[in-house]
């Protein structure tokens, strides 16, 4: 019997209507799944679950690189409930369908020009995905198979597991002062539970953005694989972690992460007041519009 880290996880994000009317499209035409295979899809997320492994594998389908804007925020919060609540499913590998970008972090235009009230909305989703995930009683692999800058990175790093694909072009860290922004506490404290605090300090105060082998040096993924051993590597982490019983893995994971969740929910509201405070300032918002506009020139 599963035991729950988090009974009820605060699920104030989640928009009216039954949970049915979501993700209907997901039906696979027969023939195109094995028996043993379930899929479910919205617009950002595709999710299969293999039933006789207890496995599922969510892709990230939001191109052009997969930023975490509201919607995609409320979708996958949605999936992991269902996932969550699914007795057949133990394990999630997350990773890509863009080809290059795990995710390219928090959605910037949420950031600009926004109301207050749209500021928390989103502020409180990106709480509600992090709360989900890192409580999550599956055991949860990052298979990371492009970027992963700032919330990307996040995404990795609240997984029991990151498995980081060996490319010279791909990077990962939390790059937020780079942006003239500020990693909240419980980024940081993701973050130093990953790779300890002298190192995490380092990387925060800079942005720093790693390369792989680098990422891979100073604790930040577990493991680099090549491109084609992404996910037979993934499926061999899962397996072995879920060879455990699971009341004592869950019980284990909860002890190691209950602090930090602790602590940030106990400061939930204050944390998103915060948020709300520095997004809105004007010499915030002139610096996030300064990156766009850099990210766009890079471009052309
Ligand atoms: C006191 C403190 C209290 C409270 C907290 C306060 C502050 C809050 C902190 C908030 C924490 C923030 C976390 C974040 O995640 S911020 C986002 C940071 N992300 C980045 O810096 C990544 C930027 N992107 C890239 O580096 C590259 O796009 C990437 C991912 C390496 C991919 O490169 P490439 O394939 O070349 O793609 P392009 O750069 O050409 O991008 C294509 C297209 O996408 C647009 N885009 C990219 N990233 C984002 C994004 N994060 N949000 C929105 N849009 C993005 C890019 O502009 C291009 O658009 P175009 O229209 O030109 O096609």
């Amino acid at each position: 019997m599963p035991v729950s880290l988090y009974a009820s996880p605060p699920g104030v994000l989640f928009p009216r209507g039954s949970p049915q009317e979501w993700g209907q499209a997901a039906r696979q035409p027969p023939g195109l799944l094995p028996a043993q295979c379930r899929a479910f899809s919205n617009n950002k997320i595709l999710v299969e679950l293999d039933t006789s492994s207890g496995v599922a594998t969510m892709k990230f389908k939001s191109p052009p690189v997969n930023s975490l804007s509201l919607d995609f925020l409320t979708e996958f919060c949605i999936s992991l409930e269902k996932l969550e609540n699914d007795r057949a499913c133990r394990g999630l590998i997350i990773t890509s369908a863009v080809p290059r970008v795990f995710s390219s972090g928090l959605d910037i235009n949420e950031m600009c020009g926004k109301s207050r009230e749209h500021y928390a909305e989103f502020w409180r989703a990106v709480q509600e995905m992090w709360i989900r995930l890192y409580s999550s009683n599956m055991v949860t692999v990052a298979a990371i198979n492009g970027s992963s800058p700032a919330g990307g990175c996040l995404i990795a790093l609240t997984c029991d597991y990151r498995i980081m694909v060996e490319n010279p072009k791909y990077i990962i860290g939390l790059n937020e002062a780079q942006l003239g922004i500020v990693a909240p506490f419980w980024f940081k404290d993701t973050f130093v539970k990953a790779v300890g605090h002298r190192v995490a300090e380092r990387s925060l105060q800079l942005g720093l953005l790693h390369s792989v082998p680098e990422a891979h040096r100073i604790g930040l993924v577990d493991e680099v694989v090549p491109e084609e051993k992404l996910q037979e590597k993934a499926a061999a982490v899962v397996a072995q972690w879920l060879a455990l019983p699971d009341h004592a893995r869950q019980l284990t994971k909860s002890m190691m992460r209950k602090a930090v969740l602790d602590h940030m929910l106990a400061h939930r509201e204050e944390d998103i007041q915060n948020f709300v405070n520095f997004i809105s300032k004007d010499s915030i918002q002139k610096s996030l519009s300064m990156y766009m506009e850099m990210l766009k020139k890079k471009k052309s």
